[in-house]
């Protein structure tokens, strides 16, 4: 099965001496990552890269089964696919309708298909209703789950979470897991880093490692997927959008 990412060799400087370096890292459609690692181990750095918002140094990312030249135009039509959440997400001072439409406008999206997927969206993180709220008077798990709700509205392919969890309630953590959970099904790639031990079994996800910048293991999958290596997988998954 070709990878989603094929990363190889990678060394990426962010010039305050830290270095990420991924011998090989292989992630397959239609799945769950969690990067897993102690305080400043490379896992939002890896997020950024593998949202194609850097370029690493040395060595090959490959997206979609092509090695990326990091030419403008092939960035533009490859970040379409992929959506990042930031571990501190920035909203613009206006309406959380605002928030949720601008990307959606930036991609020809207008009327009613645009109120639908942003009500939709607000529905599916559990805020139905936030639509006029202003971004500045929410509470940092609100803000959070506006983040995620704008990300969702765009459909993206692949979405990149920086610890999508760490502000929010244990109620509500247990409902977003399981939309985190449900988005396979819909052809959505999910790559998370989390520091809850126990996040990555609750969503059936695949550990990914990193301990100072270096991968510490090949990725582990669950413990309920019949897969003999990460390389190959025999358990049938959802195909995902340029699959269908
Ligand atoms: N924007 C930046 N510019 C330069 N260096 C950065 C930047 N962001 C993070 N770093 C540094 O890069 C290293 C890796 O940070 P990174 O944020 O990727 O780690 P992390 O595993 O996500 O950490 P945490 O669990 O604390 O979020 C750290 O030493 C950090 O200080």
């Amino acid at each position: 099965m070709t990878p989603l990412y094929a990363l190889r060799d990678i060394e990426y400087r962010n010039g305050t001496g830290f270095t990420l370096q991924v011998d090989q890292l292989h992630l397959h459609p239609g799945r769950i990552y969690a990067l897993a690692g102690p305080n400043g181990s490379g896992k939002s750095t890896l997020l950024r890269l593998l949202a194609l918002l850097a370029r690493p140094q040395r060595g090959q990312i490959s997206f979609g089964g092509a090695p990326l030249s990091f030419e403008a135009t092939e960035l533009q039509r490859h970040r379409r696919r992929v959506t990042l959440v930031e571990q501190t997400p920035y909203l613009f001072d206006r309406s959380v309708a605002h928030n949720l439409a601008f990307g959606l406008r930036l991609r020809g999206v207008r009327g009613e298909q645009l109120r639908r997927r942003c009500s939709l969206a607000l529905d599916q993180v559990g805020l139905a209703g936030f639509e006029q709220r202003r971004a500045r008077q929410l509470s940092g798990g609100e803000i959070q789950r506006v983040a995620l709700a704008r990300a969702l509205a765009l459909e993206p392919e692949v979405l990149l979470l920086d610890e999508p969890t760490a502000n929010l309630d244990r109620q509500t953590i247990l409902a977003l897991e399981r939309l985190i959970a449900d988005l396979p099904s819909r052809g959505i790639t999910v790559i998370m880093a989390t520091h809850d031990p126990v996040q990555p079994k609750r969503l059936n996800g695949e550990l990914v490692r990193l301990v100072g910048g270096r991968l510490a293991d090949p990725p582990h999958p669950p413990e309920n997927r019949p897969q003999t290596s990460p390389e190959i997988s025999t358990c049938p998954r959802p195909l995902n959008k340029r699959e269908r």
